[in-house]
């Protein structure tokens, strides 16, 4: 019997979330495939006064009211984990759940910010030299991306945030998992100094986003020779990859990890692998949306 059904009732478990694209990029790309019977809808655990550390129960409770899979985001990545009946290598690697599938009312958690992290790159930035790279930021989002890196193969990777135990606890992780890769924790401060004999850079701090102005370092300190990629997404254009692109280095946005995750996220649930073109090109209508009204707003 196929184990995947026609009928698809999928949620995004986390805190703050209204203003998640996967609803819109996951019901999209269902439609373009034929599948009529794909809903994708929001758990917001702070809206909804549930405890951060109770959002395990949530994903249980949404699974035996029909829900069939999975997305879980910020705060939660790491708090379900202990709720879960089985995990894929990379989430046990990473501690942090992305993804839950639901079979056979077994949950069976994953992490596709890992996996589509290391696609965007593949398909991004082919040609990437992964000798010497930074990564800023060594959150939820950057364990995923230093995990990726280190499976890419970098051989040297150097870790800074403004939390240094972030940075340490990722090393030291990293460090177990990949003992091909040396692995180092650096100052905030140092990061410039590191980029004169670096091949890439990655930001993984959530400085560039909306809310967020300026870039995660001094980019007089970016030269050609170095490629530049940024996870953050809204909007694709940061300050960070403007930069980058004028000094003529290779860049990846964060848009091209967005739907990487998304992409594997939809095969895992669907067993159908989706079309990631259309999907970027659907983000890049819904990130034009979006943007219109703002900046309507500042020509006032
Ligand atoms: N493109 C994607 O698919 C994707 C996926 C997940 C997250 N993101 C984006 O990545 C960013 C981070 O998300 P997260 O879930 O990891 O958040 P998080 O809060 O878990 O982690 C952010 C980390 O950045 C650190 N930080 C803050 N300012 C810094 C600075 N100036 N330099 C270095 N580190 C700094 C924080 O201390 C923290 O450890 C957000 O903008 C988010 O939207 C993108
Ligand atoms: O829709 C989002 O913003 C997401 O929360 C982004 C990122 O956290 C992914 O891992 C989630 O699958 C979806």
């Amino acid at each position: 019997m196929h184990p995947f059904s026609t009928r698809h009732r999928i949620r995004l478990v986390g805190a703050g979330i209204a203003t998640s694209l996967s609803p819109a990029l996951h019901e999209h790309e269902a439609a373009a495939l034929g599948l009529t019977d794909y809903r994708y809808d929001l758990i917001d655990v702070a809206a909804e006064g549930i405890p951060v550390d109770r959002s395990g129960d949530a994903l249980r409770q949404a699974v035996a009211a029909g829900c069939t899979g999975l997305n879980v985001t910020h705060p939660c990545k790491q708090v379900v984990v202990d709720s879960l009946d089985e995990m894929s290598g990379n989430a046990r690697l990473l501690g942090a759940v992305n993804t839950v599938v639901v079979r056979d009312g077994r949950l069976i958690g994953h992490n596709t910010d890992h996996s589509g992290f290391l696609a965007a790159l593949r398909r991004g930035l082919p040609d990437a030299t992964l000798g010497r790279v930074v990564l800023a930021g060594a959150g939820g989002a950057g364990s995923a991306v230093a995990y990726a890196l280190a499976a890419a193969g970098v051989t040297d990777l150097r870790v800074a945030d403004l939390d240094p135990a972030r940075a340490a606890d990722v090393c030291a992780r990293l460090a177990a998992a990949f003992p091909q890769t040396r692995v180092t924790a650096i100052p905030l401060e140092a990061i410039e100094a590191n980029l004169e004999h670096c091949d890439g850079v990655v930001n993984a701090s959530p400085i560039g986003m909306v809310g967020h102005p300026g870039t995660p370092f001094d980019t007089d300190a970016l030269h050609p020779g170095l490629w530049v990629a940024d996870i953050v997404y809204r909007p694709l254009q940061t300050e960070l990859v403007a930069a980058a692109t004028a000094l003529g280095c290779d860049v990846l946005d964060g848009g091209q990890m967005l739907v990487a995750q998304a992409a594997d996220t939809f095969a895992l649930l669907t067993g159908i692998t989706p079309d990631p073109d259309r999907m970027r090109r659907h983000l890049g209508e819904l990130l034009a949306d979006q943007c219109a009204p703002t900046v309507l707003e500042e020509s006032r």
